[in-house]
């Protein structure tokens, strides 16, 4: 089974429609309809080679999705379909099979589990991180780690061992070292499994849309 790939009037039609339905969407993204799709993947395949049987597994097959900027979709799935397959493909960190993709760069990718991902000492170290990449001043740097632990209601815990956030901090702390990079894309794999569908949608607005459309 593949993953229920969210879609509407305006996208190509996918294989799943009835099932998929998006979280939400910014509601500054009408305009951005008519500009390139930020993510655009046809017939995606995915396969490995079990060893030592050398038995070959699609892990997932003809996958096709349409994303616009401003937008915030979701994919939809049993466990197991593929969800987190296909995102990783998205983000680079998987080649596929087969099947053309585009994604907008920079593009960010915050893992299912954060302890994944978390790695620097403080939360203020590990936001600031990824940054090294870029040309930043140290007071770019500052900055841009301040508004983005703003955005996910962490600021006051710049300075906390990372061991002692709860698995929803450090959650916050992923994803705000994403929003530092200014990336273009966001992918989340299970983000808000702690939050019920309510706090989601009124997180995702104030945290992720907020912060990415401006
Ligand atoms: N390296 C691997 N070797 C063998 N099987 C794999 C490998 N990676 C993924 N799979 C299999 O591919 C399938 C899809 O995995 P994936 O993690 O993408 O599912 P998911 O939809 O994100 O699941 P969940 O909702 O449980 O997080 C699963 O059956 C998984 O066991």
């Amino acid at each position: 089974m593949s993953p229920h790939l969210a879609t509407s009037s305006s996208l190509a039609p996918f294989p799943y429609p009835s099932k998929a339905r998006p979280l939400l969407r910014a509601s500054r993204s009408t305009p951005a309809i008519a500009a390139s799709p930020a993510i655009e993947a046809r017939n995606l395949r995915f396969s490995i080679s079990t060893r030592p049987e050398g038995k070959l597994v699609h892990i997932l097959k003809n996958c096709s999705l349409c994303v616009h900027p401003g937008q915030l979709w979701m994919l939809l799935g049993p466990n197991g379909c593929g969800k987190s397959t296909l995102l990783k493909l998205l983000a680079g960190l998987l080649n596929p099979t087969d099947g053309t993709m585009h994604v907008n760069r920079p593009r960010s990718f915050v893992f299912q589990n954060p302890d994944h991902q978390v790695v620097m000492p403080t939360v203020e170290a590990d936001v600031a991180f990824g940054l090294g990449k870029f040309s930043l001043t140290l007071n770019e740097v500052r900055s841009r780690v301040s508004k983005a632990l703003d955005a996910v209601g962490m600021l006051e815990y710049s300075q906390r061992p990372i061991q002692t956030l709860s698995g929803g901090q450090k959650q916050r702390v992923a994803i705000a070292g994403a929003l530092a990079e200014a990336c273009k894309v966001l992918l989340l794999d299970e983000l808000t499994t702690f939050l019920d569908e309510n706090d989601q949608e009124q997180w995702m607005n104030r945290c992720i849309l907020g912060p990415l459309l401006n």
